[in-house]
């Protein structure tokens, strides 16, 4: 078996392409389609992009990363009002799921408000400023304001004391209705420092550093949450979560992601975004 060698003229043409513009996750597809391996592919992306595609240096952003406290890997972490069970955790790429992170009736809850103001979702455009409905995610949404009322408070300052990131590095929750047949196909949380909107995206707040997905409730069938990197599905069971974090806007993270379609029942998640600093 031939042992494919990273040359200078490869990360030369991989400099090029995302000088031209190009995401790496396209520049990434590429190579695989002509033939490099993966592993090879992502090595060689890791360290001609690595320094350019770290993420840029934020005012006031809070040095280090999201990360619960699991020094002593108790079966339950302290959140401040409620005792989160640690399900399962990996160290590359960092994985948490969390359990009974939101009750039953917090989850109730969060539906009931979200549901009066439900639209179809929008993700970040891939052209140009503002956003544009995404073909790649086929559930419907909406955002909470930070703080918005009782309920979001405690839910959001609940997830700043489980995570150790300040509350208003926080995008507001985000929540996600999927229907029979409805996913979110794999994709990257971090804004694609190689996208023409991204240096205007990161002057709130800087880069995404870690998402937590909570389980509102609990589908018949289908609708994991799937990292394909890494060959992990994590099951929606309500009031359960699923943390993930990068620490640079880079495929190398393998914080690749997406919802599996749901094909019995509906699926609901609130989505915690957090960025390098504060999100106003
Ligand atoms: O629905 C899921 O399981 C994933 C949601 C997600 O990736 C997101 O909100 O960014
Ligand atoms: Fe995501």
């Amino acid at each position: 078996m031939s042992q494919q060698v990273i040359t200078p003229e490869l990360c030369e043409w991989i400099a090029e392409q995302s000088r031209a513009g190009h995401a790496s996750e396209n520049i990434l597809a590429a190579m695989l389609g002509s033939g490099w391996d993966e592993p090879v592919a992502r090595d060689a992306l890791a360290r001609t992009l690595g320094q350019a595609g770290a993420a840029a240096p934020v005012d006031g952003a809070t040095p280090g990363m999201p990360e619960p406290d699991l020094t002593r890997f108790a079966p339950v972490v302290d959140a401040g009002d409620r005792a989160v069970k640690v399900l399962m955790a990996l160290r590359q790429p960092r994985v948490v799921v969390f359990g009974d992170l939101l009750s039953e009736a917090e989850c109730d809850g969060v539906i009931e408000l979200a549901t009066k103001r439900l639209a179809r979702s929008e993700t970040v455009a891939t052209a140009s400023d503002g956003s544009e409905v995404n073909a790649a995610r086929t559930s419907d949404g909406m955002f909470f304001e930070r703080c918005e009322n009782e309920l979001i408070r405690r839910v959001e300052s609940r997830i700043a004391t489980l995570l150790r990131w300040p509350l208003d590095h926080g995008e507001g929750l985000q929540v996600l209705r999927y229907r029979p047949g409805a996913e979110y196909q794999p994709h990257y949380d971090y804004f694609d420092p190689g996208h023409v909107s991204t240096p205007n995206i990161l002057k709130r707040g800087g880069q995404r550093v870690g998402t937590l997905v909570i389980y509102l409730n609990t589908p018949v069938a289908g609708g994991s949450t799937v990292f394909p990197d890494i060959g992990l599905d994590v099951a929606p069971v309500k009031g359960n979560a699923v943390f993930f974090s990068y620490d640079r806007p880079h495929p190398s993270t393998q914080t690749l992601h997406g919802g599996s379609p749901v094909i019995e029942g509906e699926k609901w998640v609130a989505t915690k975004w957090l960025r390098q600093g504060v999100f106003n």
